[in-house]
């Protein structure tokens, strides 16, 4: 076996109503005044405000950045970046969901390099530690709020940066499920489709460890058991705990074995349309999971079981067609639209889309090579 590692943040915080203590632990750990980075929705909803009022009973005094757009951008980062300064904040938090994480970590990763997040494109190019950062997650979900990974949009290329960089893992995670109650039904069903990308292309990934596939098998099986209430009931706060441990736990399986094309090619439908993460996985999945499908029949077999297909006696080939047809029920089922016609992605743009999506580092540790030609054709058959 080569040599592996494992990245997780040192304090991570589950369940529901832990972000009191999480709150309590932004002081303990010495911070004073907090920069809160979040996007207009969250900051509409008042919850920024419920945030800040809970750090200011624990002596932590906060100003809030509503500026993270979804997919965020480098404009988003600096504009941050400015407020921070201007506030002498010590530390971040951020406050939603992969937007508002990622878009704090640029920020935070710049407070202390310098620079602009674009220099730091690629892996681990940061000298320094970032500023600390807390990310209270409130979406189930990306993970973001425990990876080593920012995705910022470079709006003048249009492509979506992945900054690799254990220097932009949050210090502490909060996942509390009261935060998720709010979800509507489609960023329930997208975000839950992403952790379920997130799960079988890491247990796919040429990078899979003992450890990764643990923790990616059980996220698979949990969101099968629990999407399509979290869904249908966004009040079921047992389903929202049940998918916010799912989506951590997907986290910590590409956290370490990366992903594949799923991503590499969800990410140009993101920089390039500006569409949302978890619906592009959710529409590109079965389709490069048919591509990988004879490769990856009995890794994609192991899903089928996880989904709770009864695989006994199947082939893994069998088990691969019953993995895949499983993922397009579970889509049906939670209402993810079937093309990518449906999202306005035109032909025109699919050969640049597909050339973008070859330079992804997410496509490193799909399981199996692909050309130009293989990444069009699997972009027009999810057309
Ligand atoms: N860094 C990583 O490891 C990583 C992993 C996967 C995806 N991402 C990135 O994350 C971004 C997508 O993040 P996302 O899918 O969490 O969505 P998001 O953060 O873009 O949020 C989508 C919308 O949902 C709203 N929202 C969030 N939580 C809510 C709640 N509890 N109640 C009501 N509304 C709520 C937000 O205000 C926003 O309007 C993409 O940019 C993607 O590239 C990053
Ligand atoms: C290389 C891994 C980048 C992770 C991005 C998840 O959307
Ligand atoms: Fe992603
Ligand atoms: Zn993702």
């Amino acid at each position: 076996m080569t040599e592996t590692t494992f990245f997780i943040p040192s304090l991570n915080m589950m369940g529901a109503g832990c972000l009191t203590n999480a709150v309590g632990n932004v002081y303990s750990y010495g911070f004073r005044r907090a920069l809160i980075v979040t996007d207009s929705v969250m900051n509409s909803l008042g919850v920024a405000d419920k945030l800040g009022a809970l750090l200011a009973a624990a002596g932590v005094s906060s100003v809030i950045f509503p500026g993270a757009q979804p997919n965020p951008t480098v404009g988003n980062v600096e504009a941050g970046l400015a407020l921070l300064q201007q506030e002498q904040c010590d530390c971040v938090i951020s406050l939603g969901g992969g937007s508002s994480h990622d878009c704090a970590k640029g920020i935070a990763l710049t407070a202390t390099n310098g620079g602009s997040i674009r220099d730091y494109e690629g892996v681990d190019k940061s000298a320094k530690a970032q500023l600390p950062l807390i990310a209270i997650n409130t979406t189930a979900g990306t993970a973001s709020e425990m990876t080593r990974f920012c995705i910022i949009t470079d709006e003048q290329r249009m492509v979506k940066m992945a900054i690799v960089d254990r220097n932009v893992t949050p210090l502490l995670s909060v996942n509390d499920p009261e935060l998720m109650l709010g979800k509507p039904p489609m960023l329930t069903a997208a975000t839950g489709m992403d952790a379920l990308t997130h799960a079988v292309e890491a247990y796919v990934s040429v990078a899979a460890t003992p450890i990764t596939d643990a923790c990616a098998l059980k996220a698979v099986s949990i969101i099968a058991g629990n999407l399509r209430t979290a869904v249908a009931e966004g009040n079921n706060l047992a389903a929202r705990e049940a998918m916010a441990y799912a989506g951590f736990m997907a986290g910590m399986a590409f956290n370490n074995a990366s992903l594949g094309f799923v991503h590499a090619m969800a990410h140009q439908l993101g920089g390039f349309y500006d569409l949302p993460h978890g619906v592009c996985n959710a529409v590109l999945l079965p389709h490069v999971e048919e591509f990988n499908a004879d490769i990856a029949a009995s890794r994609l077999k192991d899903v089928a079981h996880a989904l709770g297909v009864d695989t006994l006696g199947m082939s893994d080939r069998q088990g691969a067609d019953a993995c895949i047809a499983a993922i397009r029920r579970l889509s049906a089922d939670i209402g993810i639209p079937s093309g990518l016609t449906q999202l306005g992605v035109k032909d025109q743009d699919i050969p640049i889309l597909a050339a973008n999506a070859l330079k992804d580092a997410c496509g490193l540790t799909n399981p199996r090579r692909a050309s130009q030609a293989d990444i069009e054709s699997i972009f027009r058959a999810a057309a």
